[in-house]
């Protein structure tokens, strides 16, 4: 219930109103308006006023005539005296409240008078850095010089500062500028603070005082026409710190991951841009808006000087109006800020080379190999990734990784450039920090030489690389070495697809998590040289493309590696029309003087000196580069010395060389030893292994040796023979052996002594008669050495009976499915077709041929087309029972089997 007087408020209330509405409809509606005119243009004055600032609006030469209005003059000194009042109060309190936060936010250098602290070198404050720097004094507009306090504003770690100038005002800002730039400097350890400067309008730079730190990298001028490069430099720190800093502790920004590492672990970078005033392109504008935005997270900061950029970043602006006077955002109208005045170019300039002093003495000698490897050897997982520190960017680290997002490499430089060296850098590093459970290494070279074999162990140095399981050199010649090498990626490859499909997971991560007994070390097969593989058009270069594009594509998540190494990527023709093997070497390494391995508007390898590259995780693009000093890492007492402390330390199976200069001796041959069945010659192939020839009691299981490459045609039968014999025991076999040129008899005697030294009952046999077989219930081996040469005597008919051709051709027809086998050597093809006739091609199931031409093979090939060109020391080899595609062999030197006594 409403009580009495409330309902007579109500009451007149209502009355009131009534009576507004009346006194309107009665005409006093003109008294109103005029009313609320006048209260507009004192409102409209008041902000006029207030947007002017105070101190402004009393210069204004029309002030006295608009005081003569009583209306004006009454909001006038209304808002004197509410500012009297204001100033009054923060006179007393905020004043003091400004000084002492400036005095503890902006501490040591970052606030005092130069005379305090410029020439002395910066301490290493450890993650504390100030968060205010000193850029000038204000004042209240009207207030005494005396009531003037310092202007501070945040910048490291916080945000970025504008400074826009008028022509009058351009040595205030360049003092201003330059005094910041030494507080900084001078806060912090040298080296912690690197600066970046570019100017629009000149080529020399602006702020000649602080040239001196250029030549310690401390800063960096960069080109008036190449602010996109400056830029895209920015974005790559950016997303270096995201990347690296910020991923490692989990944070989201690097002061956090600084004080979580209890050090400052990136230093900060700061770009200053002299601009006109003018907006960028639009391109440039965002990329610059992009980094303003993203950059102080990251440690990455701009001084824009007339360079007009959006509010989105965490930003403070000074804008100067006339020579002097200046606003500032922090804190708004009404206050004059100004420059302190400069500091005396002299001293700037010998602080500025004490500085640079100090960092060169500090990073002290040039960094060299040992400065690549973690303290502890082989402590890191790749369960994530491979990651090595591979050079040095003005002292500082710089790394290359080998992971999920930059699978594979690609390295370029023209001859003597250092690629070599670089992979020596880079299997270090990662050698170093991953034991052989986490990294295993496949080195192949095709240059000439034996750059890898070191890796392996020799005759001066038993030691070899623990991470290494393979490594092949001198292998230019032998570009099947190269397929097989990706032949065996692809089974390795499917076997890790294998294993991901039954734990259900795609990445080599959750495959290790879901099994975390198994071994899943990360592979990097180093291919230097790889465009060998692509010689020439054929089916090599074919099968070579589609496998490395599948290695590429695949192994991707399953974390095997390719590094290609070369000096021109352009000529690679099999490569470009695969640009799947291209995308997928995001990581790209250009050496300088390198062509075509970054993008095409990249031209850092241009100027790129000696004993350096560029590392670029972005596929080559310009933000991407970074440049290192590699050290040497291939002269004696580098990697050498690593990798005897790792053999000593770690070593486990020896890697496999293999040597293409380097005949393979029968009598060591792992396969010698306990042969699976008749050995022929060593298989190009990733393991160790030796060809086969299958030989059981079927049509056909004969051999035919062919080519006049008379060395090599006595390995192959020798080694058959020497294996034969040691397959069967004395009384289990028999071994014929058929010789026509008398040149040969030496030879074969040889032989013959040592199949009977292993207990064989041998027959030699120098005439040109073919015995009957009785089947005598043990296999029988025939071998016949220059079946050609016995031709035309075989030839001859003798009365009505068969000829001796005739009789060897039953001999190749029957013998067979009676386990009497021949291995016959012919000098041509077309000898064995005459020896075999019209009808008996099929009746030598086998063929091994050195230096015949792959067209003269298809004929006995079944329909298979032979891809060979002949080579010094190599043979193929066709099973039409076994095989789809032929082998390449290389034969054995079959010296020590042979006369074992002697060895
Ligand atoms: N960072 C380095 N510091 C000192 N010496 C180096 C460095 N890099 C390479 N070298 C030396 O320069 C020479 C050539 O280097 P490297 O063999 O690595 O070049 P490359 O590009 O592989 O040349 P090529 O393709 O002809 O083999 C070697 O003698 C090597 O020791």
């Amino acid at each position: 219930m409403l009580g009495r007087r409330e309902r007579r408020d109500r009451a007149t209330e209502a009355f009131n109103r009534l009576r507004t509405v009346l006194n309107r409809a009665l005409g006093a509606a003109a008294g109103a308006r005029e009313r609320a005119e006048v209260r507009k243009r004192q409102l409209e004055f008041e902000r006029e006023v207030q947007r002017v600032g105070l101190g402004a609006a009393a210069l204004d030469p029309e002030l006295a005539e608009k005081l003569a209005d009583p209306a004006f003059a009454q909001v006038w000194a209304r808002i004197n005296a509410e500012r009297d009042e204001s100033y009054v109060e923060w006179r007393a309190e905020g004043l003091g409240a400004v000084r002492e936060l400036v005095a503890a936010e902006a501490w040591g250098p970052a606030g005092a008078h130069w005379e305090h602290w410029l020439g002395a070198i910066g301490q290493d404050p450890g993650v504390r850095s100030p968060r205010l720097w000193r850029i000038g004094s204000a004042q209240v507009e009207h207030a005494s010089p005396a009531d003037g306090f310092p202007l501070a504003v945040p910048l490291l770690d916080q945000g970025n500062l504008r400074l826009n100038s008028v022509p009058e005002a351009r040595a205030a800002v360049d003092s201003i500028v330059e005094t910041l730039l030494l507080r900084l400097l001078s806060t912090f350890t040298p080296g912690l603070v690197r600066l970046h400067l570019w100017d629009i309008g000149h080529l020399t730079g602006p702020l000649p005082n602080l040239h001196p730190l250029t030549a310690g990298g401390l800063l960096v001028v960069h080109d008036p026409t190449r602010l996109d490069d400056l830029l895209g430099l920015l974005a790559g720190h950016i997303r270096k710190v995201h990347a690296n800093a910020l991923r490692a502790s989990g944070r989201t920004t690097l002061r956090e991951a600084c004080e979580v590492a209890g050090r400052r672990v990136e230093p900060w970078r700061v770009a200053v841009l002299f601009g006109n005033g003018e907006r960028l392109a639009d391109e440039q504008y965002r990329e610059l808006n992009r980094v303003a935005r993203t950059g102080p997270d990251a440690g990455v900061h701009l001084i824009l000087v007339d360079m007009p950029v959006s509010a989105s970043s965490p930003l403070e602006t000074v804008s100067f109006t006339d020579a002097e006077r200046a606003t500032a955002s922090i804190t708004g109208p009404g206050i004059v800020v100004r420059a302190d005045p400069p500091m005396p170019p002299g001293i700037v300039s010998r602080a500025a080379a004490a500085i640079r002093d100090d960092v060169v003495v500090r990073r002290g000698r040039p960094r060299s190999f040992v400065d690549l490897l973690p303290d502890e050897l082989g402590r890191g997982s790749s369960r994530e990734e491979l990651r090595t520190v591979i050079g040095f960017d003005e002292g500082e680290p710089v790394e290359v990784v080998l992971g999920d997002a930059t699978p594979h490499a690609l390295v370029a430089g023209p001859s003597g450039s250092g690629k070599t060296n670089f992979l020596y850098a880079m299997l270090g590093g990662f050698a170093a920090r991953y034991p052989p459970d986490e990294l295993e290494l496949y080195l192949l070279d095709f240059k000439e030489g034996v750059s890898f074999a070191g890796l392996t162990p020799g005759r001066k140095d038993p030691s070899w690389l623990p991470q290494a399981r393979l490594v092949g050199v001198n292998v230019n010649t032998d570009r099947e070495f190269g397929l097989a090498l990706l032949r065996y990626l692809t089974r390795e490859l499917a076997r890790r697809a294998e294993a991901a499909k039954r734990q259900e997971v795609t990445k080599l991560a959750e495959l290790r998590d879901a099994e975390p007994e198994a071994r899943w070390p990360r592979i990097v097969a180093v291919i230097d040289e790889f465009q060998a593989l692509f010689g020439s058009r054929d089916q090599i270069t074919q099968q070579a493309a589609a496998l490395l594009e599948d290695v590429a594509r695949r192994g991707r998540s399953q974390g095997i590696h390719l590094v290609l190494a070369s000096q021109d990527i352009a000529g690679i023709e099999a490569f470009w029309g695969k640009p799947a093997v291209y995308d997928q070497c995001t990581l790209r390494i250009a050496m300088p003087k390198a062509k075509r391995v970054l993008t095409d508007d990249n031209y850092a390898p241009v100027s790129l000196p000696r004993w350096h590259a560029v590392i670029n995780h972005d596929s080559g693009v310009p933000h991407g580069n970074e440049v290192a000093h590699v050290p040497d890492a291939s002269s004696r007492g580098t990697f050498d010395e690593l990798q005897q402390r790792l053999w000593r330390e770690q070593a486990g199976a020896v890697p496999r060389l293999f040597d293409g200069a380097h005949q393979p001796d029968l009598a060591s041959a792992p396969e010698f030893a306990h042969p699976s069945g008749p050995l022929l010659g060593q298989v190009i192939a990733v393991e160790d292994s030796a060809a086969t020839l299958r030989v059981e009691p079927a049509p056909g299981r004969n051999l035919a040796v062919l080519g006049t490459a008379q060395n090599d045609a006595l390995s192959i039968l020798d080694s058959l023979a020497l294996s034969l014999g040691k397959i069967h025991r004395g009384e289990n076999c028999e071994f014929h052996l058929w010789c026509a040129v008398a040149s040969l008899n030496e030879h074969v005697a040889l032989v013959q002594h040592a199949l009977e030294d292993m207990g064989h009952r041998v027959h030699p046999r120098f005439d040109s008669v073919i015995p009957d077989f009785p089947d005598n219930g043990v296999p029988q081996f025939v071998f016949f050495y220059a079946v050609d040469a016995a031709h035309p005597v075989l030839e001859v008919k003798e009365g009505f009976g068969p000829s001796g051709l005739d009789r060897l051709r039953a001999l190749l027809k029957n013998g067979p499915a009676n386990h009497v086998h021949t291995f016959g050597w012919w000098r041509g093809v077309g000898r064995l077709k005459d020896t075999l006739g019209f009808a008996g091609t099929d009746d030598v199931g086998a063929w091994v041929a050195l230096d015949v031409q792959g067209a003269e093979l298809n004929a006995l090939a079944a329909g298979q087309i032979v891809d060979w060109s002949p080579r010094p020391h190599r043979a193929i080899f066709f099973d039409r029972s076994t095989h789809s595609r032929p082998d390449v062999l290389i034969p054995f030197d079959t010296t020590t089997a042979l006369h074992p006594e002697e060895s």
